[in-house]
């Protein structure tokens, strides 16, 4: 009988179809009483011999069970909607809140734990509010009538009851730590499990090119026998649990019997006063046998609670309290004001005193040597983190008094990790834009470069793109990326890396065809070759966390310095490819 706050929360959210399964649920158990007293009011008469009232005592019998099927499958029907209800309700809560905690959670926690709790977690509260909740409320409602009911019959039936049913009742609560501990343990073994699963599938390419299949395999095998032992270990605990149940029921109802017997024999009740004993002592003992069952059904949500309320208490790493709306009539200046950040746990700070104008409209790119914080000053425009010294402004407004959503939303990004999902092209360019034309999308296609090859495609814009994209090139899928963002409406566009996987030739056209494309949004590009920054507007040369030069590409050359080194790399780099 264990109650988790956790679950008791996500039950409030179906409180209605809750409280009605569970009047329903106490209907089933009570046609149960009404067809034991029936039949022992029959019994009682054919003992005596007396059959007139026989056929209406059995036609009783027949009608409580015709309206037990119906409420039953009432019942069901209620319970269903009231688990979809408070299923539906948690995990868009949970959605919604893994929203709020953005990427830098993701840097924590794993993908596949996080999946298993947003699936097979919320799953199984949706077990134990549609199944076990209504149970338990009648197991703790309908014993004390029955026993209401035999105190008024044969109170000696009493002595054999009570004792059974606080056994049956509280005994397995000694075990309630053990069980709740060995259901944490299972479920963190199956969380882990989940996710070295996920990882293992993801990475299988690498763990290939590795050599690591075999050692990887060995490691999830071992995993699953950990998965194994966390259930077998569970399972006996919850078996006790069940055991002294059923011998409680068993023994409870066994002595009933016999003091009814004994009553009959020394003629200190009547007949019908004993059948009523006999079948209303295994009624008594009905819902706690239905509750014990439920408790399996429950379980799982039980174990998953705790996983479910740390993700849903997880503070995100920035805070979302601001309110104002990100919605720039013209494009946006976007600032940084000597801004320091330092990641949690490192010795020097990734940005330090960086500060820079990306003028309105205007395309600015951000250059430097791997580890020079490019990839960090773009998270702190997102607000992914927000900087411990310095601020950062869009339109002369911190980025800290818009609403979070609403900044995100003005800001369309194109990383060199695209995300393309198993949908049509036209779907996954449409994520930006749900309403765009036929028009606008190849307008789109065609600015970022991939046009003439989707209409190459035998289903052209309708080709169904595998998982992930899996079905195009690296460059095929940077340049659809490309035109998704090209279709958003976002004022600010920051492109991080996006033609990194596109030929050289290529790039810097698309580049050009881009910029093109977008003039008048405000443009922060950042990549490592150089051909893709050229014509930007301005070049913020980053190093070590520090800004080293501002200019363009002519005066930076010029100047020396990092961004020179950033070209003759570049110009070896290319002299090697093409030796
Ligand atoms: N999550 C993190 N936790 C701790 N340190 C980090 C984290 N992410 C980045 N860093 C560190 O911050 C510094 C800047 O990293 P960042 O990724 O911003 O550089 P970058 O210029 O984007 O590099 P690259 O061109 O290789 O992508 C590096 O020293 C890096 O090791």
């Amino acid at each position: 009988m264990i109650v988790h706050p956790e679950l008791r929360r996500a039950a409030r959210h179906a409180r209605r179809p809750l409280l009605a399964a569970t009047l329903l649920q106490g209907a089933v158990t009570l046609t149960y009483l009404a067809q034991a007293v029936l039949l022992a009011l029959a019994l009682a008469g054919l003992a005596r011999g007396d059959t007139g009232r026989l056929p209406w005592l059995l036609a009783g019998v027949l009608a409580v069970v015709a309206a037990r099927a119906e409420l039953a499958l009432w019942q069901r029907r209620t319970a269903t909607r009231a688990g979809a209800r408070a299923r539906v309700a948690l995990r868009d809560e949970l959605l919604a809140h893994l929203g709020r905690l953005g990427p830098a959670y993701l840097t924590t926690a794993r993908a596949g734990a996080v999946r298993t709790t947003l699936v097979d977690g919320v799953e199984g509260v949706d077990a134990y509010v549609s199944r076990y909740l209504p149970q338990l409320l009648v197991t703790l409602a309908v014993p004390p009538l029955v026993l209401a009911v035999l105190v008024v019959v044969e109170p000696r039936a009493l002595l054999g009851l009570v004792p059974a049913l606080l056994l049956a009742l509280l005994g397995p609560r000694a075990w309630d730590r053990l069980l709740a501990a060995r259901g944490k343990e299972h479920w963190d073994t199956y969380e882990g499990l989940g996710a070295d699963y996920l990882e293992a599938l993801q990475g299988m390419p690498a763990l290939r090119a590795a050599g690591a299949v075999g050692r990887t395999r060995a490691r999830l095998e071992e995993r699953s026998a950990a998965l194994h032992r966390a259930t077998v270990a569970k399972l006996r605990v919850s078996l006790v649990d069940t055991g002294i149940t059923d011998l409680a029921i068993q023994g409870g109802t066994a002595a009933a019997a016999l003091l009814a017997c004994w009553s009959a024999v020394t003629g200190s009740t009547t007949a019908a006063g004993t059948y009523l004993v006999l079948l209303l002592a295994s009624e008594c003992f009905r819902p706690v046998r239905d509750h014990a069952r439920e408790w399996h059904a429950g379980y799982l949500g039980v174990s998953a609670a705790d996983g479910l309320a740390s993700l849903r208490t997880s503070v995100p790493a920035v805070p979302d309290t601001a309110t104002a709306p990100a919605h720039w009539h013209t494009p946006p200046e976007l600032s940084f004001h000597s801004v320091r950040f330092t990641y949690d746990g490192a010795d020097a700070p990734a940005l330090d005193g960086v500060s820079f104008t990306a003028r309105a409209g205007r395309t600015t790119a951000i250059v430097g040597p791997s580890g020079a914080g490019k990839s960090t000053l773009l998270a702190l425009l997102l607000r992914h983190h927000d900087p411990q010294e310095g601020r950062i402004t869009l339109d002369g407004r911190p980025t800290t008094e818009y609403a979070l959503d609403s900044l995100r939303q003005g800001i369309a990004v194109v990383s060199q990790e695209t995300y393309l999902f198993h949908a049509t092209i036209a779907d996954n360019l449409r994520l930006a834009r749900p309403d765009a034309t036929d028009d606008e999308l190849t307008r789109a296609a065609r600015a970022a470069g991939i046009h003439d090859e989707i209409a190459a495609l035998p289903d052209g814009y309708a080709t169904l793109l595998g998982e992930r994209g899996a079905t195009l090139s690296g460059g095929q899928r940077q340049r659809l990326a490309l035109a998704r963002a090209l279709l958003s409406d976002a004022p600010v566009l920051v492109l991080d890396e996006a033609t990194s996987s596109v030929d050289e030739r290529r790039e810097a056209d698309i580049v050009r065809e881009l910029l093109n494309e977008v003039g008048g949004r405000t443009v922060l590009v950042v990549a490592h070759r150089l051909a893709a920054v050229r014509s930007a507007d301005r070049i913020v040369v980053l190093d070590a966390g520090r800004v080293d030069a501002v200019g363009d590409h002519t005066g930076l050359v010029d100047a020396g310095g990092v961004y020179t080194r950033l070209v003759e790399a570049g110009r070896a780099h290319r002299g090697e490819l093409a030796a």
